[in-house]
């Protein structure tokens, strides 16, 4: 079993509030993250996948088809974009890095699934400082 992962990085806008809520009642809970002005975040994702080395080539997957299939179904769609207007998937959800990265999961699983590789791990960093990993 060998795991390799790829990073890309995106920008985005969101606020964490729910739209159920009085201003007040956010930023109760969510602090300087509720403001309604919204604020960004230089994103950092890392998905890790595992499985066997295939003996012919040398690869788990071929990291040139992980960054396509993590550009197209996610980069694309969350960078420059605001997360909680924007973006399909996040539609609904309360735009958390939490939240953010089990959308990511449930998206990319079934492309890794296609490779013959597990997808094992979405890690996002949203700041220097925090971060969040998803196991599935
Ligand atoms: N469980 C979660 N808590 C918080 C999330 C989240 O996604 N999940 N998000 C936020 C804010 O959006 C943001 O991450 C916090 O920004 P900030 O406090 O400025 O983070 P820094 O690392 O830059 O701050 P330091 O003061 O330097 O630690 C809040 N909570």
């Amino acid at each position: 079993m060998i795991y390799i992962t790829r990073r890309e990085s995106f920008n985005a806008a969101h606020k964490l509030a729910r739209p159920d809520w009085t201003e007040d009642e956010n930023t109760a809970v969510f602090g300087k993250c509720a403001n309604p002005n919204w604020h960004g975040h230089n994103y950092q994702l890392y998905v890790t996948v595992k499985g066997e080395v295939n003996p012919e080539t040398g690869f788990l997957v071929d990291l040139k088809w992980l960054k396509q299939v993590i550009n197209t179904h996610v980069i694309d769609k969350v960078d420059h974009r605001n997360l909680n207007l924007d973006v399909d998937f996040m539609k609904g959800k309360l735009a958390s890095t939490e939240n953010l990265a089990i959308a990511v999961w449930d998206i990319l699983k079934p492309h890794v699934n296609e490779s013959g590789a597990e997808l094992h791990c979405i890690k996002i960093y949203e700041t220097d400082n925090n971060y969040v990993e998803y196991f599935g």
